[in-house]
């Protein structure tokens, strides 16, 4: 699903390079200059044989899993579609709002979902330390995310920083709702203990890099994670497309796919 993008693009060349994936259908939305094209060809390259199509139910009648890096809308409405056509559903897509994270939930009931802001291994065991951390460390160290992408990003913060600030909130055992502090500006007062801040940078290239600051007296520590190639998430989301084949309905996370 969304075959020209950044991401899709990624991983059409992963699935036809995998000896153990086969690349049944790609999707494009309505309208797009690609729907009709080769794929071999609307991507710059020699023909490949499978024709961009915008025929959702069609492409899903031929496969066992869709990977699906779009926008939250598009994913919110193939998760119902994958789950009633009995196909698993990988969703890389970030920026949900509550509302279609009940609605994928929902979806979760029959289908099998796996949903993760960010598909890499290194990523997922941050998630897991940052838990940790922030369960050994006091409310007087200072937790602030920070994270970096590319300028064509148009969610914030992104779904990582997001993981981040819930396993940093779980570790102390908070709602991540109640002590997150998302736009700082202007006389904003002293910093609230025991907030949760994030900050984005937008610029140039950037893949994707995220911070972890507990800022204390005397002392910082930093969790980081820099990604530098986005084959990465792809990677990680075939291994997932892989895994939800033998997976019980239900909504997983890359932390059931890696057995974190
Ligand atoms: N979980 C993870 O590890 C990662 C998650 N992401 C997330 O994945 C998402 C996509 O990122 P990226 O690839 O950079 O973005 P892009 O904008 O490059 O790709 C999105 C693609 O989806 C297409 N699309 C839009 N609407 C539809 C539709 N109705 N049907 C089919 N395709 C559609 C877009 O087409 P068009 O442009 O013509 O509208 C575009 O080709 C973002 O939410 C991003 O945050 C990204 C990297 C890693
Ligand atoms: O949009 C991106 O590019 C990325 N999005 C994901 C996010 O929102 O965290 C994952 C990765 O950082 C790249």
């Amino acid at each position: 699903m969304g075959a020209s993008g950044r991401m899709g693009q990624m991983l059409v060349r992963l699935v036809d390079d995998s000896a153990e994936t086969t690349l049944a259908a790609v999707v494009e939305r309505a309208g797009h200059d690609w729907l009709g094209r080769d794929l071999g060809q609307a991507m710059g390259g020699a023909a490949h044989g499978l024709v961009v199509t915008d025929d959702v139910d069609g492409a899903l009648a031929q496969s066992d899993v869709v990977i699906d890096f779009t926008t939250p809308a598009v994913s919110v409405a193939l998760a119902h579609r994958a789950a009633a056509a009995g196909v698993a559903h990988v969703i890389g897509t970030t920026g949900f709002s509550d509302e279609d994270l009940a609605a994928i939930a929902q979806a979760g009931q029959t289908g099998r979902i796996v949903r993760a802001g960010n598909m890499s291994l290194g990523v997922n065991l941050l998630v897991k330390l940052t838990r940790q951390v922030a369960a050994a460390l006091g409310t007087e160290y200072d937790i602030e995310i920070v994270e970096a992408h590319h300028r064509h990003k148009v969610d914030a913060p992104s779904g990582t920083a997001l993981m981040l600030g819930e396993a940093a909130a779980a570790g102390r055992g908070v709602a991540l709702d109640a002590v997150a502090d998302r736009a700082r500006d202007g006389i904003t007062g002293a910093r609230a203990q025991g907030a949760i801040g994030f900050h984005a940078i937008r610029g140039g290239d950037y893949i994707g890099e995220h911070d972890v600051i507990f800022a204390g007296e005397g002392e910082r520590i930093v969790l980081r994670h820099v990604a530098s190639d986005r084959a990465l998430f792809a990677r990680g989301a075939v291994r997932a497309a892989i895994w939800a084949q033998s997976a019980a309905p239900g909504e997983y996370s890359m932390l059931d796919v890696l057995g974190l």
